[in-house]
C-alpha cells in the first residue's frame, strides 16, 4: 500500500492508495473516528453502484454501522444544487446527527457533491472519500467540494477536507477507455506544473496506463497525489500558490459550462484548456516547444487539443468571467513557462484570449 500524508495540522490525513482496500472499510471507519452508533451515509452513482456499493454496505454492517445508501444519476449534470437538496433529503430522513459521516463512493461529480453535503449538514459532519476514478486522485485530495451553477462551474461550495482519501485500485478496472484519458489529463497537469521527469514518465508510459497496467497506475496515482498534497499543505484556501492546480482550467471550465455538462469531460475539457494555456505561453514570449510537447502528450493519453468550431468565442469570454480567478476586472492564467514549470500571469488581455480560442479551433500547428 502507498500512503501519502496531507499537512494540514491538525486537520491533516492520510490517501491511502491500493488494492483490496474496500473490504476493510468498516476498520478505516473505525480509524476516521466514525460511530456506530450514528449512521453513516454513502453517496454513489448509478454506474458505480451496482458494481461496488453492496460489498462496501455489508463490510460496513457487518461491524455493526448503520448504513443508508444515496444512489445519483451519473454524470456531472448531477452535480446540481436539485441533487444536493435530494442527498440532504435522505440524510435528514435516514437520521444522520452531528456524529455521522459520509462517504463518497465514486468519481469526482460524487466526492465534490457528498463533500458539500458533508460539510454543510448541520454545520458539518464526518466525511470519507472512496475515488473509483483516475481522475478523483485529484478531486478526493484538497478539499474543494461543490456543485455548479448552470452559468458557471463550482460556483456554490466550500473547503471542507475529508478524513481520509481510501484509494482502492482494484475499482479502476471497471473504467470505460474514455474515463481513462479524461483522468489521466488531471495526472499530466501535476506533472506539468511542478515535474519535469514525470510528465516524460508519462509520456513514456502512455501505453501502460491507457492500459490500466496496475503498477504504471499505482505509481502515477502516488506521484499526483503527492503533488497535489504538498500544494495544499502550503496554501489551502487559494490565497496564492494554489492556483497553479487550475492550469488549463479557465478555458476547461468554460467550455465545460458553454457546451453544457458532460458534453466534453472534464478532463477533456482541460486538455483542451492545458493546450490553450501552452498557446497563450507562447503568446507571451515562452519557447514555441511548450505547446509542440503539451499537444503531443496529450495526444499521446487520446485526448482532444481542439475546440469545435461551433463553440462561440463570446460565450466562452463571458463563462471565463465567471471564473474564480477573474477579479477585480483581471483574467489570470496558468501559464507554463517550460515543461514542468509554470507562473500565474495577472492581467492577461482579453484579446489574447480570444486568438487563443480562434487558434483552438485550427487544424495543424498555429505557426
Ligand atoms: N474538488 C476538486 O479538487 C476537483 C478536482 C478535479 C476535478 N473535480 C471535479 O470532478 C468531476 C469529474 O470527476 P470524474 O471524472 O471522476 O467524474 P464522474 O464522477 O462523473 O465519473 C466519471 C464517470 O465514470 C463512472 N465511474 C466512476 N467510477 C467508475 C468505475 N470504477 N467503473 C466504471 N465507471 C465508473 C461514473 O459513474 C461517471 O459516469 C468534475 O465535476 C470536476 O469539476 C474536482
Ligand atoms: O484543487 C484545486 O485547487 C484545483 O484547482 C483542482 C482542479 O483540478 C479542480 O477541477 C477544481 O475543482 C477547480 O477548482 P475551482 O476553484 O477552479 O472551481
Ligand atoms: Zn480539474
Amino acid at each position: 500500500m502507498r500512503t501519502i500524508n496531507v499537512d494540514l495540522g491538525d486537520r491533516s490525513y492520510p490517501i491511502l492508495i491500493g488494492s483490496g482496500l474496500l473490504k476493510d472499510i468498516a476498520h478505516y471507519c473505525t480509524e476516521a473516528g466514525f460511530s456506530e452508533r450514528s449512521p453513516l451515509l454513502v453517496v454513489s452513482d448509478t454506474e458505480v453502484a451496482p458494481r461496488y456499493l453492496p460489498a462496501l454496505e455489508e463490510a460496513l454492517r457487518s461491524h455493526g454501522y448503520t448504513v443508508v445508501s444515496h444512489i445519483m444519476t451519473a454524470g456531472e449534470a448531477s452535480k446540481s444544487l436539485a441533487v444536493y437538496e435530494e442527498v440532504m433529503t435522505t440524510a435528514i430522513q435516514a437520521g444522520l446527527d452531528r456524529n455521522s459521516a459520509v462517504l463518497a463512493l465514486g468519481g469526482g461529480v460524487v466526492g465534490d457533491l457528498a463533500g458539500f453535503v458533508a460539510a454543510t449538514y448541520m454545520r458539518g459532519i464526518g466525511f470519507l472519500q472512496i475515488p473509483t476514478t483516475i481522475l478523483a486522485h485529484d478531486s478526493s485530495v484538497g478539499g474543494k467540494v461543490a456543485v455548479n451553477h448552470p452559468l458557471a462551474k463550482n460556483m456554490i461550495g466550500a473547503f471542507y477536507q475529508p478524513s481520509m482519501v481510501l484509494y482502492d485500485l482494484d475499482t479502476l478496472s471497471t473504467l470505460p477507455a474514455r474515463q481513462v484519458s479524461s483522468g489521466l489529463a488531471e495526472v499530466l497537469k501535476h506533472g506539468l506544473l511542478v515535474d519535469k521527469e514525470f510528465v516524460y514518465w508519462c509520456r513514456d508510459h502512455a501505453e501502460e496506463l491507457l492500459e490500466l497496467n496496475v503498477e504504471a497506475l499505482g505509481y502515477a496515482l502516488e506521484r499526483g497525489c503527492a503533488i497535489k498534497a504538498d500544494v495544499v499543505a502550503n496554501d489551502e484556501r487559494e490565497h496564492g500558490l494554489r492556483a497553479i492546480l487550475n492550469l488549463g482550467h479557465t478555458i476547461g471550465h468554460a467550455i465545460e459550462a458553454v457546451g453544457g455538462y458532460g458534453v466534453f469531460l472534464h478532463g477533456e475539457a482541460i486538455a483542451i484548456g492545458m493546450a490553450g494555456s501552452a498557446l497563450l505561453a507562447a503568446k507571451l514570449g515562452r519557447d514555441t516547444s511548450i505547446y509542440e510537447d503539451t499537444v503531443s502528450m496529450l495526444t499521446a493519453l487520446s485526448l482532444p487539443v481542439r475546440l469545435p468550431s461551433e463553440y462561440d468565442e463570446d460565450e466562452l469570454m463571458d463563462a471565463m468571467m465567471h471564473d474564480k480567478k477573474f477579479k477585480e476586472g483581471k483574467m489570470t492564467f496558468i501559464v507554463p513557462d517550460s515543461i514542468g514549470s509554470v507562473s500565474i500571469v495577472n492581467d492577461v488581455q482579453e484579446s489574447l484570449v480570444r486568438e487563443v480560442l480562434a487558434e483552438l479551433k485550427k487544424e495543424g500547428r498555429p505557426w
